[in-house]
């Protein structure tokens, strides 16, 4: 029986493994963390990872070919492939800072499996990392075990939250990218084989090393920097007049263009993108590409534009100060269907309200109170960090206060902002909302959810 082992119990780890245990029964699978709160929490009845379907497909393995375990050493050592799938944040100190991946927990995960390797051992990148990570990877492993024979392949993830299980059934394509020698071709096809349990054979790409680990970096700028895009535009739509919504449908109605990732917003949010574009420009800047890099950083900066026009917006209409004034803040995950809050547009609008003086009330169907706070609090990037390893709680912001559903956010407030996409914020009754609001009221909808006519 082909054993695998996966180090780091993550939205990335715990989805893709629980879903491999699922379609190859003759595969045992480990997921090991060093958070013992992680894989606690994977062990229980309610996962921390709020995403549809999920629960049911570890309910089905768990036990049987999938089991979460804090003895990484014992798992690391007795697999035959090592997938890892830890922290890559944006470093915050020293060369690079604000731009560059931290590699450190890769390190110390590559140090690791060279410690206890008894046997020779498929590892695979799945962590999003630098383009050439694999060599330095290589490095420590060759350099740090006896002989014992390392293959390296980069196998990135592309499944997107709130549809991870979705996204994991029935991938775009998977890549894997190997060596282009014997060994290295044969460890691809050992991965390749995984994948074929469930994915047809035309949707497993295979390139070299290089080329997988750049398209990772290449598909999240291609996909934000449209969003970027319909966003620019929509600035121009509010000067002009034109409607965003409908600007987008007639250009997404070219089969050249097509129509997804076209949602004009108060901004991309989530844990990957601004992290992997600040991490391809830090790439260019390295290799003496400034206007690469200056085209890809623009992305990032018509983001932030959006977030603070937005932020303007409301300020602006409520008559130039929101001080003392009920914000109500309808959603705070970075998208529908997800409990994650890793750099959701809503904690710079909250921030940016809060530096007006507003006083907000949040609501969301998924995302706790503590959560919340600790977002408001924390600073820029700290929030990659294995959950132990984090800044301890802080003080409460007393001007936030998080509700339990729509209609008390909304009680009393003079504005409301919808910041999430949650389907539920389609349907409420805004009649109700509007009478129990402070007139004049407003309504923001940073995500085109509401019809503004009704
Ligand atoms: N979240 C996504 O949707 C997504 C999608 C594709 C790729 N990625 C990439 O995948 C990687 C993981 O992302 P994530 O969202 O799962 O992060 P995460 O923070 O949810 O999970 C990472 C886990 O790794 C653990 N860890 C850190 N160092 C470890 C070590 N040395 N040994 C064992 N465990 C260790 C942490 O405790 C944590 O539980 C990142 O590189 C990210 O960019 C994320
Ligand atoms: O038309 C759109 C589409 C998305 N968004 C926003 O963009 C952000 C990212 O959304 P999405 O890409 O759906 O979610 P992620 O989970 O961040 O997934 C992205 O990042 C992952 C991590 O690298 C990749 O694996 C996925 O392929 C890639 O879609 C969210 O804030 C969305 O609300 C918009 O504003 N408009």
């Amino acid at each position: 029986m082909v054993k695998m082992c996966c180090l780091g119990a993550g939205y990335v780890g715990g989805p893709t493994m629980a879903v491999i245990a699922l379609k190859c029964p003759d595969v045992e699978v480990v997921v090991v963390d060093i958070s013992t709160a992680r894989i606690d929490a994977w062990n229980s009845e309610t996962l921390q990872i709020y995403e549809p379907g999920l629960d049911d497909v570890v309910k089905q393995c768990r036990g049987r070919n999938l089991l979460f375990s804090n003895d990484i050493e014992k798992h690391v050592s007795e697999a035959d492939i090592v997938f890892v799938s830890v922290n890559t944040p944006t470093k915050t100190r020293g060369l690079g800072a604000g731009k560059a991946a931290d590699l450190t927990y890769w390190e110390s995960a590559a140090r690791l499996i060279a410690d206890v390797a008894k046997s020779d051992k498929i590892v695979v990148e799945k962590s999003t990392v630098p383009v050439r990570t694999a060599e330095a990877i290589e490095k420590i492993l060759n350099h740090n075990s006896d002989g014992i024979s390392f293959q390296i392949l980069s196998n990135p993830e592309f499944l997107a939250e709130g549809t991870a299980i979705q996204d994991l059934f029935s991938p775009d394509r998977v890549l894997i990218g190997g060596r282009e020698t014997r060994e290295g071709r044969r460890a691809v096809e050992a991965l390749k084989d995984v994948y074929a349990h469930w994915v047809p054979e035309d949707r497993i790409l295979t390139t070299n090393l290089w080329s997988a680990e750049l398209s990772k970096l290449a598909a999240n700028a291609f996909l934000a920097q449209r969003i970027s895009s319909v966003n620019a535009m929509s600035a121009l739509c509010e000067a002009t007049g034109a409607n965003v919504a409908e600007v987008a449908y007639a250009v997404g109605k070219d089969s050249r263009v097509g129509p997804k990732f076209l949602n004009a917003s108060v901004g991309f949010g989530g844990s990957c993108f601004q992290k992997d574009i600040l991490n391809l420009v830090y790439i260019c800047e390295c290799n003496g590409l400034p206007e690469v890099a200056n085209y890809w950083k623009q992305v990032i900066k018509i983001n932030d534009y959006q977030k603070s026009r937005f932020v303007n917006r409301v300020v602006s209409s409520m008559f130039n100060t929101v001080a003392n004034k009920r914000i109500a803040v309808l959603g705070f995950a970075f998208k529908k269907d997800t409990g994650d809050t890793r750099e959701t547009p809503a904690i710079d609008v909250c921030k940016g309200l809060l530096g007006d003086q507003a006083k907000i009330s949040i609501y969301d169907p998924q995302v706790t109170e503590d959560q919340i706070q600790r977002d408001l609090a924390m600073n820029k990037f700290d929030w990659d960090h294995p959950l132990h390893l984090q800044p301890m709680s802080p003080t409460a912001i007393k001007q936030v206060s998080v509700a339990w559903d729509a209609y008390e956010a909304a009680k009393d407030a003079h504005g409301i902002c919808i910041l999430t996409e949650w389907d539920e914020f389609k349907t409420l009754d805004y009649t109700r909302i509007y009478e129990s609001m402070q007139k004049p009221a407003f309504v923001f909808d940073g995500r085109n959810v509401v019809d503004p006519e009704s």
